[in-house]
């Protein structure tokens, strides 16, 4: 049976999920090298913030398939390593967006209306009205920075709150903006324009210290800056001096340069700062989703499924995913059978997306194709997430084409692999919905489906031949279960498809090979 460490507290559904199919071990507060010592023993890691996913870590993770962020973050993993290992890295983008941008919101007005510090004195015993006085958000105006999931949300809600809404968010079009309420500007313009700004993006070098001290000088005297998002992408030294200077009156921080919050000027500023302790998903129900979702991606991984929702494998989301699972297969068998017959060293794969399929994403069936072509070499080391790099390295160059007016069967992929030793191709499609079917090898039509262990033979149709080679592989006791013969023109060159009960004895292909009228044979273990 599988194990799954899960390192951070997560909610029950999640555990109960992975415990279907693997032995869970929780272990929270872990130091670093305590999980190095460890994490040999596990197939998966189940993670939230608190954990980071060193490259040390995952190195020593010599048995991971799978690292789940029960979250959307993936910042505190080490992603490259994780991709160059081989090893899945799956997020949960939708599960605590409406928690987030909901804290995002509270944050907004707990500042406008100074209510951690009126309800601290109200505690204290004090009945001090004028010092609370706050500021209503009704017709001020919003700036959101990053106008993505959680970003669309606060949107939404403080559109329903009367507020004017700017967003900066290169990534995203006028008309997608104008649709969520917005006005898109440039950076600069939105901190001379917003009474608030909320942050809703990622921390990658473009955003690190994205607020800095010269832009908060742009901000009005009388402007608060949310940050629930994540930390470093506002300079805390810079804010905690704008804020002590009275240069903006007000910040709501819930994430950190450095989690959890030590030493920090942040701490000695008054009720201009609220800060939380990176609470945005911690809602019940955000927990609840984070945890379903990523532990279900852990246990489709450890059952051999791809995930819908892997950061280091380009182009699948859930829809996708499940419209293409079955031609990934169909990829990753024809890959394997191409692979086999070119034999030697690949160069070049020509994959051709034919028909209906022909209006597909081809990303995931590219990845696939090259998983089942490096499968020969490369074993269980190769898999979704490194095939591309895997292929790359090994200088196998990609050439994708479509062709939608291939009909001959709603959709098929058609392989060819160019090498060392020639060139070889196999086309194959689906019938029904999942039911995968060889049509061409090497120009030949043929109709076979797949086994595990295949032989094909170049030969001449003429009378005999597959009496011979049938009394052949009878001699070496290996049974037929299937055989069929495509050709082009009769008494032409031809190739024969054989399905076998059992792998092929070592030595018998050179005696294929010298029965009149065959001129080359190759065997398949798919
Ligand atoms: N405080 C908390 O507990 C939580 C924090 N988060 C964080 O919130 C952030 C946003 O999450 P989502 O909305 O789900 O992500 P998302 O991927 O849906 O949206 C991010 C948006 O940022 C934009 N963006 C990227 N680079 C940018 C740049 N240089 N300048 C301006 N815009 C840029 C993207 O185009 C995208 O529209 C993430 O950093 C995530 O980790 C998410 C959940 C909980
Ligand atoms: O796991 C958490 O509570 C933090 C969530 C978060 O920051 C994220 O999903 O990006």
């Amino acid at each position: 049976m599988s194990k799954v460490l899960v390192s951070d507290p997560i909610d029950q559904a999640g555990i109960d999920i992975l415990s279907q199919v693997a032995t869970v071990d929780v272990k929270t507060n872990l130091k670093p090298e305590e999980l190095i010592s460890i994490i040999g023993e596990y197939d998966a890691l189940m993670i939230r913030s608190g954990t980071r996913v060193t490259q040390e870590i995952i190195e020593a993770g010599t048995n991971l398939k799978i690292i789940g962020r029960a979250g959307v973050g993936v910042d505190n993993v080490h992603v490259p390593t994780a991709t160059r290992h081989g090893i899945v890295v799956v997020n949960s983008p939708e599960g605590n967006t409406i928690a987030a941008a909901e804290h995002a919101i509270a944050m907004m007005l707990a500042l406008s209306r100074h209510i951690p510090d009126a309800n601290a004195s109200v505690k204290r015993g004090e009945w001090d009205r004028k010092t609370f006085v706050g500021t209503e958000v009704y017709k001020k105006t919003l700036g959101i920075v990053g106008l993505g999931k959680i970003g669309s949300h606060v949107a939404a809600v403080a559109k329903a709150m009367g507020m004017k809404l700017l967003a900066f968010d290169p990534f995203i079009s006028t008309e997608r903006a104008e649709q969520i309420g917005c006005q898109l500007v440039d950076m600069d313009l939105l901190a001379q324009q917003a009474d608030y700004i909320t942050l809703h993006i990622p921390k990658t070098p473009e955003t690190t210290h994205l607020i800095n001290a010269e832009l908060l000088a742009k901000m009005k005297p009388n402007a608060r800056i949310i940050n629930c998002a994540r930390g470093g992408i506002i300079d805390e030294d810079a804010l905690a001096n704008a804020l002590k200077s009275g240069q903006i009156i007000g910040a709501a921080i819930d994430v950190f340069e450095s989690e959890p919050l030590g030493e920090s000027k942040l701490r000695d500023i008054g009720k201009e700062i609220i800060l939380t302790p990176h609470l945005g998903a911690s809602t019940a129900e955000a927990q609840v989703n984070v945890a379903i979702d990523v532990a279900e991606q852990i246990r489709d991984v450890l059952l051999g499924l791809p995930a819908r929702s892997a950061v280091n494998i380009p182009g699948l989301g859930p829809d996708v995913l499940e419209e293409l699972k079955p031609y990934m297969q169909l990829a990753e068998t024809l890959g394997k059978l191409v692979g086999q017959l070119a034999g030697g060293r690949v160069e070049l794969l020509n994959i051709r997306l034919q028909g209906e399929l022909a209006t597909n994403t081809s990303q995931p069936l590219v990845i696939a194709s090259l998983k089942g072509l490096l499968h020969q070499a490369l074993r269980e080391r190769v898999n979704y997430v490194n095939a591309s790099i895997e292929a790359k390295e090994r200088g196998i160059r990609v050439i994708e084409t479509r062709d939608a007016s291939i009909r001959d069967y709603s959709g098929s992929l058609h392989l060819e692999a160019t090498g060392n030793l020639g060139t070889h191709a196999v086309t194959g499609v689906l019938l029904g919905d999942s039911e995968i079917h060889l049509t061409n090898i090497d120009g030949f039509p043929i109709n076979v489906p797949p086994s595990q262990h295949m032989l094909f033979t170049l030969h001449r149709d003429m009378p005999g031949i597959i009496g011979k080679l049938g009394s052949l592989l009878g001699s070496f006791n290996v049974n037929i279960a299937s055989m069929q013969v495509g050709r082009k023109i009769v008494r032409g060159d031809a190739v024969m498809t054989l399905s076998l009960d059992d792998p092929l004895p070592d030595g018998i292909l050179a005696e294929i090979i010298k029965v009149p009228g065959i001129r080359d044979a190759y065997t398949v273990t798919l």
